[in-house]
């Protein structure tokens, strides 16, 4: 095919024998000239060509195809009630100032509130009684009380702005704080990491748990600190407008209060932790098939993955149905205990009224208040339990940002090698031993010297390790023997930082941004259009970024998908190439997988099961009988001609 129209149809030998370039962009390149421009500009190029099943290609025995179905972890969930770490944590990150400068402003509004209300109540009852007496309050004397009611009102006004800001501050802090400490923990993470733990897990924290922290917790904390208060002091007003005398049925009833909602927290955080895990297959779910539509499209299996979100929907709803009803069951029993603290004092009312106990304006509010608090005790535990269950979220940010071990550091100051680094691109490779976590060792002792400049190609059989030895460089995983220099430096020594930038790699599955062409070939914004333009041509893609609408600023879909598959691959080398342009010779490791691609490589490396098989030029390999590299060229021919 060429530009969307068939250029050739036949047989493979028939367009073997007219000399047609059929292989492809990458088979092209290999002995193209533009190419030889490619691999020089950069550094100590790896490019993994060609593609097979991730299990095939990982060579998994049966065995292991178990191990791996059991490989992700449960996701850790707490129990019991949330440890006071994580409210502490929370308190502190916000800054503690803040949190006790709001909790203070909460409790002197309610004060004034109370104030207000006893003021009020005092008012009317002088007020009662010096007309009884025959002597009205003047003007002066109603002002009097009506500027003290006045000064009160404003008080509170003032506490409950002074409440606003400092709980927004706190709020905004907090947020930013646990979320910066989430991002660090989750980028530092070694690969390892991200094999064991499903990206819905991740994303679940990100997204339902931060949104939780960011807006549901802080408006759960404002109301419940607000009620908590506002029981207080109803409680206070009752005691103090029934002259103690509440403060003997309290106990019982206080008591009964507390057993109640320790029943309802208990039921209703575990209740909620259940719901917050049930929702990572949901985002898993989202996340899959957002990457893999076209696959899923294209083998039928909509129906199946359908069917998945549905069921996982389904659980999720089971637990959230049961958060409601757990509420409804608080609400009955808050109900009956409010309606015993208005009968007690209904009662006393009756009971007392002849030796008029209880002043009719102090009995109005001691009523009042006593039908407001079973309102404030079910909004109350409701707010606590729901703060509780919010600070699961708080717990679970935090269970990331403290138990994820980070790989090694970006810089290391002291051992560092200069920007210029590496200048020459000698490998020394010395007995290298790998292993992927606890795994067996998949490199067992690889021992190679390459020169300067040197452009290696490095083969061997499915699963002998050739991928391996790529991560090895890039310390993706780190050795469990031996060691890697690049002119001179242990890398084992030096940051991650500027190793990985005086690398470059060209992946197997092209990794493309939702951004602009120009973006991706360009993600630190460190080139001119020109120069961008010019990296373009080199790997074959400025015509078909010329032919594009909007050309460099033409945005990349999702993945790539506005790219054929080949063309992903040459953006990626783009990229790779725009970034050492000053290296002008430059070691080049290339993993082939057609071995065609190697074959004008200045040596072959051949790998066989984690050891080096054979190491020298191509030519030599292919002289040798009953040589590894030779019997892999004349198996691909032999499969190639069947
Ligand atoms: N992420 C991983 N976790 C555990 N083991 C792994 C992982 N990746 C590779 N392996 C193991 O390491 C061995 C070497 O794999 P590697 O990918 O290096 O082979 P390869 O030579 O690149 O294979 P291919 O030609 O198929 O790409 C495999 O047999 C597999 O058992």
């Amino acid at each position: 095919m060429e530009g969307g129209r068939v250029k050739h149809f036949d047989t493979y030998a028939n367009l073997s024998a007219a000399g047609v370039n059929f292989a492809g962009a990458v088979k092209f390149e290999a002995s193209d000239s533009a190419n030889r421009e490619r691999s020089s500009s950069v550094g100590s190029a790896a490019s993994d060509e060609g593609s097979v099943g991730a299990e095939e290609k990982a060579g998994f025995t049966d065995k292991e195809k178990e191990k791996g179905k059991n490989m992700t972890t449960a996701e850790e969930r707490e129990e019991g009630a949330v440890s006071g770490g994580a409210y502490w944590t929370y308190i502190k990150e916000g800054g503690y100032g803040f949190f006790w400068a709001s909790v203070a402003a909460q409790a002197c509004a309610r004060g004034s509130e109370l104030g207000s209300m006893f003021w009020l109540a005092t008012w009317t009852e002088d007020s009662i009684a010096a007309t009884l007496t025959g002597t009205p309050f003047t003007n002066s004397e109603t002002k009097w009380y009506f500027d003290i009611y006045a000064i009160i009102g404003i008080a509170g006004i003032v506490c409950l702005t002074v409440r606003s800001l400092t709980l927004a501050n706190h709020r905004l802090r907090a947020s930013r704080s646990l979320h910066e400490g989430l991002v660090s923990s989750v980028m530092a993470a070694p690969i390892s990491y991200f094999d064991v733990t499903p990206s819905g897990r991740i994303l679940n924290r990100f997204a339902a748990d931060m949104d939780k922290i960011d807006l549901e917790l802080t408006q759960s904390i404002a109301q419940g600190m607000g009620t908590v208060f506002n029981v207080l002091g109803a409680v206070v007003g009752i005691c103090v407008a029934t002259k103690g005398v509440l403060l003997i049925p309290l106990v019982p009833l206080g008591y009964a209060y507390y057993v109640i909602q320790k029943w309802f927290r208990k039921s209703s955080t575990e209740i909620q932790r259940v719901e917050s895990i049930t929702r990572s297959p949901i985002f898993s779910d989202f996340s899959q098939t957002l990457s893999g539509t076209s696959t899923i499209r294209a083998y039928g299996a909509a129906p199946r993955f359908v069917k998945s979100v549905k069921s996982h929907f389904d659980t999720n709803n089971t637990a959230y149905t049961l958060v409601q009803l757990v509420g409804l069951w608080l609400g009955i029993r808050l109900d009956v205990l409010g309606g015993l603290i208005g009968g007690i004092i209904a009662g006393l009312a009756v009971a007392t009224q002849d030796s008029n106990f209880i002043p009719a304006g102090f009995l109005g509010l001691a009523l009042t208040y006593s039908i407001e608090v079973t309102g404030f005790l079910k909004h109350g535990v409701r707010m606590i339990a729901q703060i509780e269950a919010q600070m699961n979220s708080v717990e679970r940010v935090l269970y990331y940002t403290n138990n994820i071990e980070p790989e090694a550091p970006q810089t290391i100051e002291d051992t560092d090698p200069k920007e210029e680094w590496p200048s020459k691109g000698e490998v020394l490779i010395k007995d290298v031993r790998m292993r992927y976590r606890d795994g067996p060792e998949v490199l067992k002792g690889v021992t190679v010297s390459i020169a300067a400049g040197q452009k290696v190609g490095v083969v061997g059989r499915t699963g002998s390790g050739k991928s391996s030895l790529m991560i090895a460089l890039f310390r993706i995983v780190e050795l469990s023997g031996g060691s890697i220099e690049i002119d001179g430096v242990d890398i084992s020594t030096i940051g991650t930082a500027p190793l990985r930038g005086g690398l470059s790699i060209i992946p197997q599955d092209p990794v493309l941004f939702n951004n602009t062409v120009r973006y991706n070939v360009d993600p630190f914004k460190s080139a001119s259009d020109d120069e961008i333009r010019e990296v373009l041509d080199k790997c074959r893609m400025g015509t078909v970024v010329d032919e594009l609408e909007k050309k460099l600023d033409e945005v990349v879909t999702e993945g790539g998908e506005n790219f054929s598959q080949g063309q992903r691959q040459l953006l990626c080398i783009a990229r790779s190439v725009l970034k050492k342009p000053k290296i002008l010779d430059s070691t080049v490791l290339t993993i082939a997988h057609r071995l065609g691609t190697v074959l004008d490589s200045d040596k072959v490396l051949v790998l066989d099961d984690g050891v080096v098989a054979e190491f020298d030029a191509p030519g030599e390999l292919m002289k040798k009988k009953g040589g590894a590299f030779r019997g892999l060229v004349e198996a691909s021919e032999k499969s190639e001609n069947s």
